[in-house]
C-alpha cells in the first residue's frame, strides 16, 4: 500500500458542531492513523453520531479543521470525503430494499468505478484487494453469498447491517466509520460482527472507527477507545487504561459496567 504510514488518515482538530444553542460536539480533536481500530463510546446524546457526521462530511462543523490524507476538507460535502477514502454506515441501514443484495453491492462498486481514473493516477488500481473487486467476492467476505439474489428488504436486520458494511467496502475505502452496527443483534451476532470488523481491518488494512453501545464487546475488540461526554472528549487511549479513568467511570462506565458487570471490567483490564 502506498499510504504513508506516518501520515494520519484523518486528523480532526478542535471540531465543534452547534445546533442553535446546543453544542453537540465541543472542540474535539482526534487523530486516526492507518490500520487503527478505534472505538467511540459515551452516553446517549454525548455527540458520537454528530462527531461521525462531521468527520464524514454529512454535517458541516461550526468550526475546526478536518484533514484527510493531508487535505483540508472541513466544510466540504460527503462526496469529497468519500473520494478521499472514507466510507460509513448509518444507525438505520440505508440499503435499497427493492434491489437484490448483489445489486446493492454493485451500486457501491459503481461509485468506486467513478473514482477509478483517480486510482490509476495514484497507481493504486493494482492495490485494490482482490476481494473488493467484484460484488460476489464482497458478498463472500461479509457472509451474504446465500442471500445474493434476494431483495434487500427480505433479509434479516443483522444481514441488513452486514449489507451496509458491504456497500461501504465496495467503495474501496481506506477508512470505515461504523455507527452502531451491532445494535439490535443477539449476543452471538454481536461477537460475529466484532470478529468480522477485526478481520476487515487486518485483511484489508483499513482504519476502522466504531461507535457502539455494546461497550463490553467493543472494549474487548478495539485497541484504542475515545470517550465522549456532553460533546467533549474525556478520554482517548487503550481500553484497559480508559476503563480505570475516574472521569470515565463517573460519566459513563459506572452505569454501563456496574458491580454486576465486574467480570466484564476484569476481562477488559486483564
Ligand atoms: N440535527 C440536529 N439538530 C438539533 N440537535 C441535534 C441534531 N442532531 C443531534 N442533535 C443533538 O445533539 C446532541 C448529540 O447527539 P448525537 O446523536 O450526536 O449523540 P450520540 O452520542 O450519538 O447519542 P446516541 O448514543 O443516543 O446515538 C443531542 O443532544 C442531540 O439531541
Amino acid at each position: 500500500m502506498s499510504t504513508d504510514a506516518k501520515q494520519p488518515l484523518l486528523d480532526a482538530q478542535e471540531v465543534t458542531v452547534r445546533f442553535g444553542g446546543l453544542v453537540a460536539v465541543d472542540a474535539v480533536s482526534a487523530t486516526f492513523m492507518p490500520g487503527e481500530l478505534v472505538g467511540i463510546i459515551g452516553p446517549n446524546g454525548a455527540g458520537k453520531t454528530t462527531f461521525f457526521n462531521a468527520i464524514s462530511g454529512v454535517t458541516k462543523p461550526t468550526s475546526g479543521r478536518l484533514t484527510v490524507r493531508g487535505q483540508q476538507l472541513a466544510g466540504k460535502g460527503p462526496h469529497r470525503f468519500a473520494r478521499n477514502g472514507l466510507a460509513r454506515t448509518f444507525q438505520t441501514p440505508r440499503t435499497f430494499g427493492d434491489m437484490t443484495v448483489r445489486d446493492n453491492i454493485a451500486f457501491g462498486l459503481k461509485f468506486a468505478g467513478r473514482r477509478r481514473r483517480k486510482y490509476i493516477l495514484w497507481g493504486e488500481e493494482s492495490g485494490v484487494p482482490w476481494v473488493l473487486r467484484t460484488a460476489d467476492s464482497i458478498l463472500g467476505l461479509i457472509g451474504l453469498s446465500a442471500q445474493a439474489d434476494l431483495p434487500a428488504a427480505a433479509i434479516t436486520p443483522s444481514q441488513q447491517r452486514l449489507l451496509e458494511i458491504g456497500m461501504a467496502l465496495a467503495t474501496r475505502p481506506r477508512m470505515l466509520l461504523l455507527d452502531e452496527v451491532a445494535a439490535g443483534l443477539t449476543e452471538n451476532e454481536v461477537e460475529e460482527m466484532a470478529r468480522l470488523i477485526r478481520r476487515l481491518r487486518d485483511e484489508l488494512d483499513l482504519t476502522v472507527v466504531w461507535i457502539e453501545h455494546a461497550v463490553t464487546t467493543l472494549l474487548r475488540h478495539v485497541e484504542r477507545v475515545i470517550v465522549l461526554h456532553q460533546g467533549k472528549k474525556i478520554a482517548d487511549g487503550p481500553p484497559r487504561e480508559v476503563v480505570r479513568n475516574p472521569e470515565v467511570i463517573e460519566a459513563y462506565l459506572g452505569d454501563e459496567m456496574n458491580d454486576e458487570n465486574d467480570e466484564s471490567r476484569a476481562e477488559v483490564t486483564a
